[in-house]
């Protein structure tokens, strides 16, 4: 196995393993628990881009609240079991660092789950998570259908962007429709001025790549491939005071905007799919 110069592992206290990784381009640490980017900082302005909550388990018992958690084989609730988790299962699994090498933009990761089968998911798919960590941060999961029938799957990379302050927030690049989870599921038109004053939970139904978040400080532009969704979401005031792994004022300074499939994606055998987002 190659091993990049750049990568140190620790334990943090619960005995999770965090890869860091300090290249000349930028640092990042990722947890094995759930194939988790949890940080990502490039040198180049020194500003973090991810956001990870000031409350968030990190003892492998929950999905971690910040960073890029993966959301798969479905997105949100599963379509028929009322037991089987939210997102999919593959964010609380143990994974592995399969590979870990420097190239001329950065240190790339190849890491995997301990298994990708459930009762909820029999058939035989296998996953991979690529990581660049370089000037951008880009994450692709990689599925492949290697069962005889076809498959049909739903995912998300589920970024979670630090924003300075979230009055200021202005989102450019995304039109269309969205799905309103705050408003029974309505469709809307995405406004032309896009800014968050509440509760927002839409899912813009666009296969749409660039997308930027403006705030005073900074411009962070995202691009996206392999979905057929975006996701924006921020829990807002009240949420946030409901979840334990949040603060109150938690919303305050982070926005989810979620390179998704949400409508389901077909597989032929054989066939292979890339969900990428890259964040600049
Ligand atoms: O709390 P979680 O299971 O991590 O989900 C957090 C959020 O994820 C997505 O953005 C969904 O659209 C939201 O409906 C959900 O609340």
């Amino acid at each position: 196995m190659h091993r990049s110069n750049y990568l140190t592992v620790t334990s943090n206290d619960h005995g999770l393993d965090i890869l860091h990784i300090d290249n000349p381009y930028a640092s990042a640490s990722i947890a094995l628990f759930g194939g988790h980017v949890l940080t990502f900082t490039p040198k180049h302005d020194g500003r973090p881009r991810l956001w990870m909550s000031e409350q968030a388990i990190l003892d492998g018992s929950k999905p971690i609240r910040g960073g890029i958690p993966i959301c798969w084989p479905w997105f949100g609730p599963h379509p028929s079991e009322t037991g089987a988790p939210q997102h999919g299962y593959l964010r609380t699994l143990q994974w592995q660092l399969i590979q870990s090498s420097d190239t001329q933009t950065g240190t790339e990761l190849l890491l995997e789950p301990s298994y990708t089968q459930a009762s909820w998911f029999t058939s035989p798919c296998s996953v991979k998570l690529k990581v660049l960590v370089g000037c951008y941060l880009e994450v692709s999961l990689i599925t492949r259908n290697g069962s005889q029938n076809p498959v049909q799957i739903g995912a998300a990379l589920h970024s979670y962007l630090h924003v300075d302050d979230i009055h200021q927030v202005q989102i450019d690049g995304l039109t269309g429709v969205f799905i309103d989870k705050t408003a029974d599921a309505n469709i809307a038109q995405t406004p032309e001025s896009y800014g968050i004053d509440a509760e927002t939970d839409r899912v813009h139904l666009c296969r749409i790549n660039d997308v930027s978040v403006r705030t005073h400080q900074l411009t962070q532009r995202l691009t996206q491939q392999g979905h057929d969704s975006v996701v924006i979401w921020n829990p807002w005031r009240e949420k946030s005071q409901s979840m334990q792994d949040m603060a109150d004022d938690g919303y305050l300074t982070m926005l989810c905007v979620e390179a998704a499939v949400t409508q389901g994606l077909t597989l032929e055998p054989g066939e292979q799919h890339s969900l990428t987002q890259s964040i600049y």
